[in-house]
């Protein structure tokens, strides 16, 4: 498990870099590219915050796709299982989204899991938010696919 985010983390600033560092076979870049930017998206419409991409040194969310131990005490659990994990707003790893390259993530069909709908989740912790268990929530902790056209992001609150 990693943090709770009890602590409340969140970024001092409302201008956030990203940065893709690899990408998954599962799909060509520029889907892979479309549905991160959309799952951004989701949060910048509904709170102040504005991601810029960047394409070369560190930033402060850094999305990454690898498998079992991957350079955190994090590792991987191979074909479905963990999907993807992220860290709550930091410096370092903080922010970051790592997805479990062990899945089929696929861009709209949902035979795989949607990458968008994953990286929506994550984004979230990335932002500072723990889960919901409003099994209706995007923060909720178990994967369900949605019409993202449809998805509420916080009917309470
Ligand atoms: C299909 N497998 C699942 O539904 C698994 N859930 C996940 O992989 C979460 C991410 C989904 C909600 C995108 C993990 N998480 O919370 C990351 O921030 C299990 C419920 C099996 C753990
Ligand atoms: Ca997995
Ligand atoms: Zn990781
Ligand atoms: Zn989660």
């Amino acid at each position: 498990r990693f943090s709770t985010f009890g602590n409340n983390l969140k970024w001092e600033k409302n201008s956030l870099t990203y940065r893709i560092t690899n990408y998954t076979p599962d799909m060509s870049k520029e889907e892979v590219d479309e549905s991160i930017e959309k799952a951004l998206q989701v949060w910048a419409r509904v709170t102040p915050l504005r991601f810029t991409k960047i394409y070369s040194s560190t930033a402060d969310i850094m999305v990454s796709f690898g498998q079992r131990a991957h350079g955190d005490y994090y590792p991987f659990d191979g074909p479905d299982g963990i999907l993807a994990h992220a860290f709550a707003p930091a410096p370092g790893i903080g922010g970051d989204a790592h997805f479990d390259d062990d899945e089929t993530f696929t861009f709209r069909s949902n035979t795989g899991y949607v990458l968008f709908m994953v990286a929506a989740h994550e984004f979230g912790h990335s932002l500072g938010l723990s889960h919901s268990d409003d099994p209706g929530a995007l923060m909720y902790p178990i994967y369900s696919y949605r019409n993202p056209e449809t998805f509420v992001l916080c009917s309470a609150c």
